[in-house]
């Protein structure tokens, strides 16, 4: 056989031989029940193994209820980055956000004599960048000091100057230490730490409680999420799925526009019955007006601590609002007790002068800062390695 003819054969054969079997299999089928042959492949149920779950992260103990969202379980865990060195990637998504404070004030200082002009330039820099007028005045009546007193002339260390200058304004003696160590009740029984997550909406509160329940399992702390933001429908899928990449436990509601202080309550005491270390709760983020929110976050305060003292409230603020966002900023500080500040987006602005002034008017340290929108994207704020990716973007 040639071949060709061999290809003949085969181009008219195939089709034939599934024509044979598709009409075996149908007249088989239309036979019905009464037929005393085997059933085929057809007629039975056809079934796929279960997929073996690989788990490469400890998952938490089952919580006190069971809700669906265990079904829900991706079949591989994810395993979050270190948290070392992570503000270190600032430095890039500076350098791709436009001219970054830091470059503007060393092309100015660099300069063989610095006029009036320039020390303008300084100061519309700073102001620009939402440094905010009482710390821009400080930092420019330091540098015109020390450049005057002692000659600076040296690019290096005119550099090393404003460094310096700038991490004081930044202030390095806060205490920017996360409060997550689980607590003992009167009786000595175990109380989880609660961290309290507040901020007006938009600003990446979610986004937030997810990323920093990575940082704490990547730390070894087992975690329990509360998702007390029950005015955005999606508000709880979102934060369910952050908390199940890292096979964390999320408390929600089944009914939308639930009571968030119930559903905060009912976070704390599951991390409280299971030995939990730390408890994550989202808030809705709706500035209706001062007094709405005052009793929103007062109740729901007021629930937890009924369980176990608050360890932390975190106002989470967008850096890329500026002077607004200080404002709204302004108000949740004082009705929620914040004892940290988050700054998001800081990958989005050149405006990295807003650490300063958030700290000056609100008198709270920034502890963590957000670098883009990727899962691993936060940082532990550090005055230091700020100062430096400013300076080096
Ligand atoms: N570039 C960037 N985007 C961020 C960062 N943090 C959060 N986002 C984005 O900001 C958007 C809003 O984030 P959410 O976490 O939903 O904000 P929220 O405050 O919970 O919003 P509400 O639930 O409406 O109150 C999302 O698209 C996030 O991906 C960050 O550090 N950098």
């Amino acid at each position: 056989m040639t071949n060709e003819t061999l290809e003949i054969l085969l181009a008219a054969g195939i089709p034939l031989a599934i024509v044979v079997a598709v009409t075996t299999l149908l007249v088989r089928r239309r036979r019905g029940p009464d037929t005393d042959e085997a059933p085929t492949a057809l007629d039975e149920p056809v079934v796929v193994p279960a997929p073996e779950v690989e788990q490469t992260v400890e998952a938490p103990a089952p919580p006190v209820e069971v809700l669906p969202e265990e079904a829900e379980a991706p079949s591989v865990l994810e395993v979050p980055a270190p948290v070392a060195g992570r503000l270190a990637r600032l430095r890039d998504r500076l350098s791709k956000s436009g001219s970054p404070l830091g470059a503007r004030l060393l092309a100015v200082l660099s300069k063989d004599h610095l006029t009036e002009d320039d020390w303008d330039e300084l100061e519309e820099t700073l102001l620009l960048a939402d440094v905010g007028a009482g710390p821009t005045g400080e930092l420019i009546d330091a540098l015109r000091t020390r450049v005057r007193v002692e000659g600076l002339k040296d690019p290096a260390q005119v550099r090393a100057l404003l460094r310096e200058q700038l991490i004081a304004l930044v202030d390095p003696t806060l205490d920017r230490s996360l409060h997550t160590a689980p607590g003992a009740a009167a009786d000595g029984s175990r109380l989880p730490a609660v961290v309290l997550v507040v901020g007006v909406n938009g600003t990446g509160k979610t986004t937030t409680v997810g990323k920093l329940a990575r940082v704490l399992v990547a730390d070894g702390r087992t975690v329990v999420l509360g998702a007390a933001d029950t005015f955005r429908a999606a508000a709880a899928d979102q934060l369910q799925t952050w908390g199940s990449r890292v096979g964390v436990h999320t408390v929600r509601s089944d009914r939308d526009g639930a009571d968030p202080a119930a559903v905060a309550f009912d976070a704390v005491r599951t991390g409280r019955a299971e030995g939990i270390d730390v408890v994550l709760v989202d808030t809705a983020g709706r500035l209706q007006n001062k007094a709405g929110l005052m009793d929103e976050l007062g109740k729901i305060t007021r629930v937890i601590t009924r369980e176990a003292p608050l360890s932390e409230v975190l106002l989470v603020l967008d850096a890329t609002t500026g002077q607004n966002g200080l404002n709204q900023a302004r108000v949740f500080s004082e009705v929620a007790g914040v004892t940290g500040i988050v700054l998001t987006k800081l990958d989005g602005t050149a405006k990295g002068g807003i650490v300063v002034a958030v700290q000056r008017e609100l008198g709270v340290p920034v502890k963590l800062v957000g670098l883009g929108e990727g899962p691993d994207d936060l940082a532990p704020f550090d005055p230091e390695a700020f100062v430096d990716a400013l300076l080096e973007g």
